[in-house]
């Protein structure tokens, strides 16, 4: 039997713990959100992002305050459906609903799994799809929120400009594309010291050195942070207004996008 605990209101997540890098292995494979990934994803995304149950917890504040009535909110590598349940312990507008989309097979199995357990519990929720697919294959309907919470680190970069114009061309009036990553900092101090007190952060949280030295080697190929200033230039080069940062926790970012 996996061990449970409840969190997000309720509704019962996976506490196994994150040892998937404790022992010394010969090669590191490239991380991927596979079974193994998806047994110790809660455990492994609090210990590792520092502010993410901020983060998590406000996207919904946040999302109540663009959601357009009968409009769709988009929760673009939705994992294990975090996002998704904020959204709807938030967001009363009529007639919205969520639509979270992850390539990720395990992870979508489960998402499923978490917010038919959270149906169970709670009346009036907003209707939820979840989408096995691929973000950059999705043909955006009518949004007012758009949520990439730590997702578009996991694009290829040169992909990245087409998506965020095409969830701009989906954006309502009044609707926000709201944005969070890992940022990369162009002083390299800045980035040293930031990236020293990111270590320190995951070492508070019980990793070793190894975990922390294998885990960085399983992620250097497959997620590519940018800077803020990239961050801005691109989101005005797809066609948004006005771009807001409104979290940032040593490096690590939640930005607002307005259409
Ligand atoms: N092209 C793609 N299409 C669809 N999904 C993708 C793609 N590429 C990656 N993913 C999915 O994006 C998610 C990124 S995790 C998001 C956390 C979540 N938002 C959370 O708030 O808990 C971030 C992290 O682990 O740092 C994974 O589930 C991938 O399968
Ligand atoms: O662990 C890290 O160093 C990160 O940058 C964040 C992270 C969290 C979960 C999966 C992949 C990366």
């Amino acid at each position: 039997m996996p061990a449970f605990s409840t969190y997000t209101a309720g509704t019962a997540v996976s506490k196994e713990p994150d040892r998937l890098f404790a022992q010394p292995l010969a090669q590191v494979p490239d991380f991927a959100f596979n079974e193994d990934v998806v047994r110790v994803f809660p455990d492994m995304i609090k210990r590792s992002v520092p502010g993410y149950p901020t983060i998590v917890e406000n996207l919904g504040v946040l999302a109540a305050q663009f959601a357009q009535p009968n409009s769709v909110l988009y929760d673009l590598g939705s994992s294990l459906g975090a996002v998704t349940q904020a959204l709807r312990r938030h967001v009363r507008t009529d007639g919205c609903r969520v639509i979270a989309v992850d390539n990720s097979a395990a992870m979508v199995e489960r998402c499923r799994e978490y917010l038919n357990g959270q149906d169970s519990m709670f009346q009036e929720l907003l209707p939820v799809e979840v989408i096995e697919g691929d973000i950059l294959a999705l043909d955006f309907q009518p949004a007012s929120v758009v949520a990439l919470n730590f997702t578009l680190q996991f694009i290829a970069p040169d992909q990245r400009t087409a998506l965020l114009s095409r969830i701009r061309q989906s954006l309502l009036p009044g609707g926000a594309l709201i944005l969070s990553e890992k940022l990369r900092f162009n002083d390299p101090e800045e980035h040293a010291l930031l990236t020293d007190l990111h270590v320190a952060f995951k070492r508070a949280n019980g990793y070793s050195e190894l975990e922390i030295a294998q885990k960085r080697s399983a992620i250097e190929n497959v997620m590519k942070p940018d800077s803020l200033e990239e961050h801005r230039e691109r989101l005005l080069a797809a066609g948004f207004s006005k771009v807001v940062p409104w979290f940032q926790c040593l490096n690590f970012a939640s930005l607002i996008a307005l259409p």
